[in-house]
C-alpha cells in the first residue's frame, strides 16, 4: 500500500488529501500539522474550514484511509510520498521584506524530513514557492540525509476556495515537474499514477521542475491581471457613463479572451494573488529584470487603487465624513462560499472607514466575530503564519468601533450607509425595502460586488454606487479622488 503524508493541514493540504484518499482507496493518507487545534477540528464534526462538499468527502474516508494527526515525524518517516503544503508568507523583515517569500516553514519541514526519514522518499512541493526552491530543498535534504535518497517534485495546486472539491474532482490540469534524470522520471510516474486514478491522462502535464514552479506563479499573475484590467476599466466606466458589465461581456465574447474572471469588484483578495505576485516581482528584480518586475507590480497597484477608490466614494458621498456614522458591512470573506478572510478587501475597506471614524456593523454568514476583530487588528502579512504564531487578541480600538451581528437587517438598522463586500447569494434576495425603511436618510448602498439591482434600489429611494456602473447624479456631484 502506497503511504502518503501531507505536512500542513490547511486550505490546500486538507481538501487535496481528502480527495486523494477518496479517489485512491488503496492509498493511505495522513495529514499532519503542528497546529493541534486544527488537527482536532479535522477530527471533529466541525471541520476547520468551510468548503462546499468537503464534509462529505472527509466523512467517507476519515478513519479508513484518511487520518489527521499531530504526530508529524512518525507519519513522515512511514510515508513513501511526502507532500509539503505549509505556509509560504511574504517576508515582513530583512532582505526582500514586503515582497520575497518567507520559506521559514518550508525549510523547517525539509530539515525535519531529512532528520526523521529512515527510507527513501519522494518529496512534493505542494505549497506555492519561488522558482528554484526545489534546488534549495534538494540541498537541505541531501546534506542531512545520511545516505537516504530523496526525489523532489513540484506539484503546485490550482484549486480555488469555495469550489475546491469540484476543482479537485475535475481539474483543468494537474502539473508535475521533476528532474530529467531516470530517478526523477520514476518519481514523476509514481505521482502521476496516484492522480491517474481519477484525472484523465491528457490533463496530467509533466515538465521540468522550474517550469512547474514558475507556471503556478504565472497562472496566479495572469488571473489577477485580468481582475486588475477589468477593475481599471471600471473606473473609466464610472467616468464616462459606460457600464462595466456590458463592457466585460462584450470583451469576453471574443473567444481569444473568454468570458471568465472578468467581474469588476472592490478588488481581489485571498491568501495567494497578492503574495504570489509580490514574490514574482521580487524574483524578476533578483534576475535583473526591473521592467518585468514593474509590469507585474502594476497589478497590485491597481488592486490597492480600487480598494482606496471604494472607501473614497463612500466618504465623499456622505458629505466627506463618516465620523460617528453607522455603516453596515455585508460580507467579510474574500469571496462567497468560504469563511476565509485572508487579504479580503473588506479588511482594507473597513480600516479605511475606521480611519475616518465610522462605526461599523458587520455581518458575514461564515466568518466569526473573533476572526473579524483579529483581522482588523493584525498588521499586514501577519495572518499568513501558523495559527499558534499569530497574535491572539484584537485591539480595543476595533472593539469599540466595530460590532459583529447575526444578520443583514440588524447590521443595516439605523445605518447611514451599507457596503456589500462579498457576493454571498443571500445579499441578492434581501428585502431592501425593509432595510431602507430602517436606515437613516439619505440611505446609501455601495455595492462592491455588483450583486444588487441598481434600478430597483433607486426606485425604493436609495442612493446607489455600484462598481463600474453609470453614476447616480448625487455621486457625480460628490466626486471622490482616489
Ligand atoms: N489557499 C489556497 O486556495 C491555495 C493555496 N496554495 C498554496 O498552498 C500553501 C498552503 O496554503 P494554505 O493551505 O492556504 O495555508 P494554511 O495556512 O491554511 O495551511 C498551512 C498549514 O501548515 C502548517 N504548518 C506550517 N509549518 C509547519 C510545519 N513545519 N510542520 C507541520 N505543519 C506546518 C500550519 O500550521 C497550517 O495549518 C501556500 O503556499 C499557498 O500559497 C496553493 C493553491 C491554493
Ligand atoms: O493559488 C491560489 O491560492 C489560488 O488562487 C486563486 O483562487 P482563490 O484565491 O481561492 O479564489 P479566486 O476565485 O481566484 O478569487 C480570488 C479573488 O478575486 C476576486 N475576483 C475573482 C474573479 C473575478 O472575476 N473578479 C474578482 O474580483 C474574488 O472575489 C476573490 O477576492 C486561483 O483562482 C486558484 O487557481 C489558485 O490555486
Amino acid at each position: 500500500m502506497v503511504k502518503i503524508c501531507c505536512i500542513g493541514a490547511g486550505y490546500v493540504g486538507g481538501p487535496t488529501m481528502a480527495v486523494i484518499a477518496l479517489k485512491c482507496p488503496s492509498v493511505q493518507v495522513a495529514v499532519v500539522d503542528i497546529a493541534q487545534k486544527r488537527i482536532e477540528a479535522w477530527n471533529s464534526d466541525k471541520l476547520p474550514i468551510y468548503e462546499p462538499g468537503l464534509d462529505d468527502v472527509v466523512k467517507q474516508c476519515r478513519g479508513k484511509n484518511l487520518f489527521f494527526s499531530t504526530e508529524v515525524e512518525k507519519h513522515v518517516d512511514e510515508a513513501d510520498i511526502v507532500f509539503v503544503s505549509v505556509n509560504t508568507p511574504t517576508k515582513t523583515t530583512g532582505l526582500g521584506a514586503g515582497k520575497a517569500a518567507d520559506l521559514t516553514y518550508w525549510e523547517s519541514a525539509a530539515r525535519m524530513i531529512a532528520d526523521v526519514s529512515k527510507s527513501s522518499k519522494i518529496v512534493v512541493e505542494k505549497s506555492t514557492v519561488p522558482v528554484k526552491t526545489a534546488e534549495a530543498i534538494e540541498k537541505i535534504l541531501t546534506h542531512n540525509s545520511k545516505g537516504i535518497k530523496f526525489q523532489i517534485l513540484s506539484n503546485p495546486e490550482f484549486l480555488a476556495e469555495g469550489t475546491a472539491i469540484q476543482d479537485l474532482f475535475n481539474p483543468d490540469r494537474v502539473l508535475i515537474g521533476g528532474r530529467e534524470t531516470p530517478e526523477g522520471q520514476k518519481a514523476i510516474k509514481a505521482l502521476k499514477d496516484v492522480y491517474a486514478q481519477w484525472v484523465p491522462e491528457d490533463r496530467i502535464l509533466t515538465t521540468n521542475l522550474w517550469s512547474a514552479e514558475l507556471s503556478k506563479l504565472a497562472a496566479n499573475a495572469f488571473l489577477a491581471q485580468r481582475i486588475s484590467s477589468v477593475n481599471a476599466m471600471s473606473a473609466l466606466c464610472e467616468a464616462t457613463g459606460a457600464n462595466v458589465i456590458e463592457v466585460s461581456y462584450a470583451v469576453g465574447k471574443d473567444t481569444r479572451i473568454g468570458p471568465k474572471f472578468l467581474n469588476a469588484s472592490v478588488g481581489f483578495g485571498g491568501s495567494c494573488f497578492q503574495k504570489d505576485i509580490l514574490n514574482l516581482v521580487y524574483i524578476c528584480e533578483c534576475n535583473g529584470l526591473p521592467e518585468v518586475a514593474e509590469y507585474w507590480k502594476q497589478v497590485i497597484k491597481i488592486n490597492d487603487y480600487q480598494k482606496n477608490r471604494f472607501v473614497n466614494r463612500v466618504v465623499a458621498s456622505m458629505f466627506n465624513t463618516v465620523a460617528k456614522k453607522k455603516i453596515a458591512i455585508l460580507g467579510f470573506a474574500f469571496k462567497k462560499d468560504t469563511g476565509d478572510t485572508r487579504e479580503t478587501p473588506a479588511i482594507d475597506v473597513c480600516k479605511g472607514l475606521l480611519g475616518d471614524k465610522a462605526e461599523l456593523s458587520i455581518y458575514d454568514p461564515q466568518v466569526t466575530e473573533d476572526q473579524i476583530h483579529k483581522d482588523l487588528a493584525l498588521s499586514k502579512f501577519d495572518w499568513d503564519h501558523p495559527l499558534h504564531l499569530q497574535p491572539m487578541s484584537a485591539s480595543s480600538i476595533t472593539e469599540k468601533q466595530v460590532t459583529v451581528v447575526g444578520d443583514a437587517y440588524e447590521a443595516a438598522k439605523d445605518a447611514h450607509g451599507l457596503c456589500i463586500m462579498t457576493e454571498w447569494d443571500e445579499f441578492k434576495t434581501l428585502d431592501y425595502k425593509k432595510i431602507f425603511d430602517n436606515m437613516q436618510k439619505p440611505a446609501f448602498i455601495f455595492d462592491g460586488r455588483n450583486v444588487v439591482n441598481v434600478d430597483q434600489l433607486r426606485e425604493i429611494g436609495f442612493i446607489v454606487f455600484s462598481i463600474g456602473k453609470p453614476l447616480d447624479a448625487w455621486l457625480k456631484d460628490m466626486p471622490a479622488v482616489a
